[in-house]
């Protein structure tokens, strides 16, 4: 048997996604390490949540299978991203640093991380979405952009575990030309109209759905960065920028906000939550004046290459539109293109919850590992 090689894991974040990945890596370290032609040692360095960080100063591997206690337990300090950077980079091993968080700290430190060979894998859509100067910065620094340092891939910014940016990048590459790109991008507020606003009738309260689809996991840490539509703009920001449009950032195009004008100065996501009811009748008003005209309504998405504009917002569906028949959490993405005609190429499912997230954290992570190998 050839003698394994060694990769190194670090991760940051192990909330929803972030637990779901340690098992599924559990799972594939298993697998890597029985590899008979090349073995893969992938050991877990160092992992952290907002007030908690474990990791051992030589590098020594954390067993993954008490990664929790020995977080819960670390009296550490949390180092700041440049810090992190600094161990990393003088591992004895390559690193895979997988960014399970929303911190835009940790985004704005992707050039220095893959600067240093560090390679990035993240679910987390500030990086991508935030100003045009840090996505240039990011594309620079990287192996798989136009520098020399690590790899980045970041297919879970989109449509969860669905390999939406990686049928855009197979698109683009092999020569066709992208026209539109339009769709449900949110896997909350899918679940949310789905369920508050079903074809045929019915429905639980507005406010109810939001409190659901918090504690399956579909929201952001904070459901307002959802309701407000710019989880929505940040990922229609990425697409279009891979589309080979200059995006500013989010806030350069029309994006409608669900949080009623009385909440917007809500100091904190619970007093928003316990305050939603108090709005539920708006949201039925919605919903019945969408019914009159036998409709339904749905947050949905659009990006016009040619035309270059791109919107988000609420729109009115026949029940026989596929838009309108989506169940759960999932999402449905168009691509229309010049191969593909008036038909487009279209991607549905989940597009939010643990696992179906930390798959595609996953996958990117073994496209890292056969990039280094
Ligand atoms: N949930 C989903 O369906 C999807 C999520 N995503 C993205 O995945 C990411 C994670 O989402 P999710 O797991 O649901 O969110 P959670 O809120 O469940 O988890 C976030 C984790 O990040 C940790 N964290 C926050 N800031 C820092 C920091 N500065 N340093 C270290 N750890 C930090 C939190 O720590 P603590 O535990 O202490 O709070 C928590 O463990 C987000 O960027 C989200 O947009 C993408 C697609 C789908
Ligand atoms: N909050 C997001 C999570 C995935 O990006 C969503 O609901 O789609």
């Amino acid at each position: 048997m050839p003698a394994a090689r060694q990769i190194f894991v670090a991760v940051i974040g192990a909330g929803g996604v972030g637990k779901a990945f340690l098992s599924q890596l559990s799972q594939l370290t298993k697998r890597l390490s029985s590899e008979p032609s090349t073995p893969i040692n992938l050991a877990l360095i160092y992992v952290a949540r907002s007030s908690k960080v474990f990791f051992n100063e030589d590098y020594s591997p954390i067993s993954i299978s008490s990664w929790e206690s020995d977080l819960a337990s670390s009296t550490r300090t949390v180092p700041s991203p440049t810090q992190i950077a600094d161990y990393l980079s003088k591992a004895p091993a390559s690193v895979i640093l997988v960014d399970n968080t929303s911190n835009e700290d940790v985004a704005n430190a992707y050039p220095l991380f893959l600067g240093k060979k560090i390679s990035v894998v993240t679910p987390n859509k500030k990086g991508f979405s935030s100003n045009l100067k840090l996505w240039q910065d990011i594309f620079k620094a990287a192996s798989n952009g136009t520098g020399s340092g690590g790899y980045v891939f970041h297919e879970s910014t989109v449509g969860a575990g669905l390999p939406v940016l990686s049928t855009l990048k197979d698109l683009i590459e092999t020569g066709d030309e992208i026209v539109k790109i339009e769709g449900v991008f949110s896997g909350t507020m899918s679940f949310l109209f789905n369920s508050f606003m079903p074809v045929g009738g019915g429905g639980g309260s507005f406010s109810a759905e939001v409190t659901k689809a918090k504690e399956l996991g579909y929201t952001e840490p904070d459901p307002r960065d959802d309701l407000n539509g710019l989880d929505v703009a940040r990922k229609l920001t990425i697409l279009a920028r891979i589309s080979g449009l200059e995006i500013e950032s989010p806030a350069s195009f029309p994006v409608q906000s669900l949080i009623p004008n009385e909440l917007e100065s809500c100091k904190s996501g619970d007093e928003f939550m316990k305050r939603l009811p108090e709005f539920d009748g708006e949201m039925d008003k919605l919903k019945q004046e969408a019914a009159k005209e036998g409709k339904v309504v749905r947050f949905v998405g659009s990006i016009d290459v040619a035309e270059k504009d791109v919107k988000v917002g609420l729109e009115k569906f026949d029940a026989s539109h596929p838009i309108a028949a989506l169940k759960g959490s999932d999402n449905i993405i168009s691509f229309y293109t010049k191969r593909y005609g008036s038909n487009p190429l279209i991607i549905q499912g989940a597009g939010a919850g643990g696992d179906a997230t930390a798959m595609g954290v996953t996958a990117d992570l073994i496209k890292v590992l056969r990039l280094l190998l």
